[in-house]
């Protein structure tokens, strides 16, 4: 199969998705990988690289785009529609259900989309999204040590305190692998940390994993806004698999939150958990302050750690890829039930539930589609 890799275009998106390590895999398969130029520099791989480990190094996006199966990161941007052909196989993360207009593009035009974040294992996991949901929840935590320094706009907070003045409050809404990860940095820093999850199954594991470390509540609209008032940072870090991000945390909580603390919704990838989280931002404009709080609201936190995160991606993406190239996506799917679960887009359909509902589109069940 022919395999391209375009170069990211979001906003410091340093993140490449196959290292040179995964070309050699795939060609050593017999696969053909097209790496358009300068696409690894971000993560410090460079095109004499990916040229030794076996690939072609193209000149511009159209011939990274033009193969059969396109391997991204992130999820395409509104200049890249135009690159979409009938049966392209896209690998990547979609994130669909905030994202009408890309969901549009990719039925109008056919395309075999199938999204990292909603591969998912027997025991309900999601191995594509689980090493980047690692990066950002343990840079959610001291991304918010840093805003809540006076300099940043915060409000002046060390949060491992000192001897004699107490510790910072964190406040974390989803115990997941975002939320775990957050709470191991969380905790080295020194902080009082509470974490929020609606599963009493995983707030049993937490207690495990953490011990007296944390505190852990259930999740209800009077816990999180009893813990909101008293918190110097709030992580947001739920997920429904393939869905728009609940609500959970309204306007008036983040009112009653004192003035210069932070949220970090990480869970803004799927729309965001906070009211307050309307918008997307960027890593060169981060944050901006609603009701006095600071809101940091980036969707590729992994992409400022390009070099950790592109190897982190790429070990598990690897595996899955090779199964595609090798069978063909549909034998592929048809074998492994986790791709199956991939596929959001198909033969001019929504083919994943959440999807559908969020966009009050027509759903048809991918076994329907795939023969
Ligand atoms: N902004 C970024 O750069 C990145 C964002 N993410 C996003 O972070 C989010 C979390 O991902 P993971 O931790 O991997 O998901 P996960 O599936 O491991 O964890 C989600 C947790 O939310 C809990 N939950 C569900 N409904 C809840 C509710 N009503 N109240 C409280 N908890 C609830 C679940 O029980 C589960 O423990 C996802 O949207 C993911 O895409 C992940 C990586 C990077
Ligand atoms: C999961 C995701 O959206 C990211 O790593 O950027």
């Amino acid at each position: 199969m022919n395999i391209g890799i375009p170069k990211e275009i979001k906003n410091n998106e340093n993140r490449v998705a196959m290292t040179p390590a995964g070309v050699i895999t795939l060609s050593q398969a017999g696969h053909s990988v097209f790496v358009e130029t300068e696409a690894g520099l971000g993560s410090g791989f460079t095109d004499e690289q990916y040229q030794q480990a076996g690939a072609t190094i193209v000149n511009d996006a159209f011939e990274a785009w033009n193969q059969e199966m396109v391997m991204k990161v992130k999820e395409p941007l509104p200049d890249e529609y135009k690159f979409f052909h009938d049966g392209l196989i896209l690998f990547t993360y979609l994130h669909l259900a905030p994202e009408p207009a890309l969901t549009e593009a990719l039925i109008k035009h056919n395309v075999v989309g199938i999204a990292y974040e909603t591969v998912q294992l027997p025991n309900y996991s999601l191995p594509l999204l689980t090493p980047m949901s690692e990066v950002a929840g343990r840079m959610a935590a001291q991304i918010g040590a840093q805003f809540l320094e006076k300099s940043k706009g915060g409000r002046g907070i060390l949060l491992s305190g000192i001897p004699g003045v107490k510790r910072g409050k964190v406040t974390i809404i989803g115990g997941g692998v975002v939320g775990t990860n957050a709470a191991k940095v969380a905790i080295g820093l020194g902080a009082d940390v509470t974490i929020i999850d609606l599963n009493p199954e995983r707030l049993r594991q937490l207690d495990d994993i953490f011990g007296s470390s944390i505190n852990t509540l259930m999740s209800n609209p009077l816990t999180i806004a009893d813990a909101l008032r008293e918190s110097d940072l709030v992580i947001g870090a739920v997920l429904i698999p393939g869905a728009k991000a609940p609500k959970l945390v309204t306007e008036e909580m983040v009112k009653s939150m004192p003035e210069g603390s932070v949220i970090v919704d990480v869970a803004i990838d799927q729309g965001g958990i906070f009211e307050t989280t309307d918008k997307i931002t960027t890593h060169d404009n981060p944050t901006y302050t609603k009701h006095g709080v600071l809101h940091y609201a980036v969707a590729n936190m992994p992409g400022a750690v390009p070099r950790t995160s592109t190897i982190g991606l790429t070990n598990v993406t690897i595996p899955y890829a090779l199964q595609i190239a090798n069978k063909g996506y549909k034998k592929a799917c048809l074998d492994n039930e986790a791709l199956l679960k991939g596929i959001n887009t198909l033969q001019g359909y929504v083919t994943y539930q959440a999807v559908a509902e969020a966009h009050g589109l027509e759903y048809s069940n991918v076994k329907d589609l795939v023969r």
